[in-house]
């Protein structure tokens, strides 16, 4: 208890700064040309609608859990309070995972930024460039390792430093922007009419990345513990929500009345940097530039603490061995940490073989991620089920069922493939967790849990041929 009270407490501004902060990534700055090589400006403003929609109720649920359960810490544990410790393990391992393949997308766009500067790093999968990424990986690891308070400060500025570049860039955009560009081909269908099949589609490819930069958004509800004010999580991730989505719908729609659909599709990633220098020249590059790279390093930062922070909460759940939540002296999971950085370096070397590593590693980033999410969904609808008779829970269930929809449709329109690979980490998962079982007591699985397993891998082995057969390429 003692020690509990020497915590620091998160303050409502820095929460929402720590919204932003793990929310805002690289995402933003590559958003515009993916977006292009997906769909023109009509089917992808329809798209920011439903995400935006989509995730607003898995905020509002978020938030009505964190006021209905304030006990529970960390996004897995919804997932084990409605279904058991195995839906628990399947959450916090998919967030773990999550964390880390993100990583691994943020170091491929900082090179490629870096790479604006220093030519030489101008690919961001080069061999130069996953050392350099490399190093970093390693050295914010280390950072984290010695204390993580420290880390939920410096969050706040670097928040201010990376949204005045963005800022200026949405500023510049705006003085520049022609109506006449963005809307001659403004369904993507050149006959200026609306094919609703055709919207569809462009639509759909939109999904993944959409959901991409909004991974991050559940950020406050895993330090809620934090919050000077218990309340103050849930709010934190609705304001956050609501600045983001302007700030995405503006940086990635205002491009489309500068340039053309076919010029932005075909610009150098990060795409908003070569904009900048189309808008305002190399001084608009040198600026986006440094607000990336400050940007990606904060927001790294902060997953370099999560992934690990989730390891010792499911530790404590008794999901996962002991030593993965060992903490050192200055309460630092050193063991999740370390097994955290590897795996990041043993994925950047496998950067050098695939094509589009950028758009690969926030893929499956975000397909893990939509684990949790559909979880905490199914959660919220289970406990407003449950207690329906009390004020306020028809709205929320109508909230969580939303959400739930949006995020199994959001999956599937993005690409189940991304997700069957994701099942391939599941497997040494699961031997921990049996592990972790059987310290307590319990079977190394019991029958159910061996029958999802059984599932698990076998969804694995199709994500595994799929890549092996070429149906998939990366
Ligand atoms: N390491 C991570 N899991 N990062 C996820 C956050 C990514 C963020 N939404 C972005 O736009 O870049």
């Amino acid at each position: 208890m003692e020690e509990k009270n020497t915590v620091k407490k998160i303050s409502l501004m820095a929460l929402v700064a720590l919204v932003i902060s793990s929310s805002i990534g690289g995402g933003v700055f590559g958003l515009t040309s993916d977006l292009a090589n997906a769909s023109a400006p009509g089917p992808a403003l329809i798209g920011w609608v439903i995400v935006g929609v989509g995730i607003l109720m898995l905020s509002l649920s978020l938030n009505n859990l964190l006021n209905k359960e304030p006990e529970l810490e960390g996004i897995f544990t919804y997932a084990e309070k409605g279904f058991g410790p195995f839906a628990g393990f399947i959450s916090g391992w998919g967030y773990w995972l999550s964390a880390w393949l993100g990583n691994v997308a943020f170091a491929t766009i900082l090179m490629s930024a870096v790479g604006y500067f220093f030519p030489i790093f101008k690919s961001g999968q080069n061999l130069p460039s996953i050392l350099i990424a490399s190093i970093l990986c390693w050295a914010l690891t280390f950072f984290v390792n010695r204390g993580i308070e420290g880390a939920a400060a410096i969050n706040a500025i670097v928040t201010v430093c990376k949204l005045i570049p963005i800022f200026v860039f949405i500023v510049v955009a705006i003085f520049l922007f022609k109506i006449d560009v963005f809307s001659a081909n403004f369904w993507g269908t050149m006959s200026h009419n609306f094919a609703a099949g055709d919207v569809a589609l462009q639509i759909k490819k939109c999904m993944m990345v959409m959901m991409w930069v909004f991974v991050g958004i559940e950020g406050a509800s895993m330090l809620s513990s934090r919050a000077e004010k218990k309340s103050d999580a849930g709010k934190a991730t609705i304001i956050g929500l609501i600045s983001l989505l302007t700030i995405y719908v503006l940086a990635s729609m205002l491009p489309y009345g500068i340039l053309t659909q076919a010029q932005l599709a075909s610009i150098h990633q990060p795409a908003m940097l070569y904009i900048a220098v189309e808008m305002i020249g190399p001084f608009g590059g040198y600026l986006i530039g440094i607000g990336l790279i400050i940007s990606i390093l904060g927001s790294w930062l902060s997953w370099t603490m999560l992934p690990a922070e989730t390891m010792l909460l499911m530790t404590r759940s008794k999901l996962l061995p002991a030593y993965f939540g060992k903490v050192n002296d200055k309460k630092a999971p050193t063991f999740a940490l370390v097994l955290t950085a590897g795996l990041v370096q043993l994925f950047l070397f496998t950067l050098l073989f695939t094509d589009k590593a950028y758009n690969f590693a926030y893929s499956l980033c975000t397909a893990a991620i939509i684990v949790c999410y559909i979880l905490v969904a199914m959660y919220q609808v289970k406990y407003s089920i449950q207690h329906i008779d009390e004020k306020g829970n028809k709205a929320q269930l109508t909230f969580g069922l939303i959400a739930l929809l949006f995020q199994i449709s959001g999956i599937i329109m993005a690409g189940v493939s991304y997700l069957l690979l994701c099942l391939i980490a599941y497997i040494p998962g699961i031997f921990f967790y049996g592990k972790a079982r059987q310290a307590q007591g319990e079977k190394f699985l019991s029958k159910g849990e061996i029958g999802m397993t059984i599932v698990i891998v076998i969804g694995a082995c199709v994500g595994i041929w799929l890549i092996a057969s070429g149906r998939m390429v990366v």
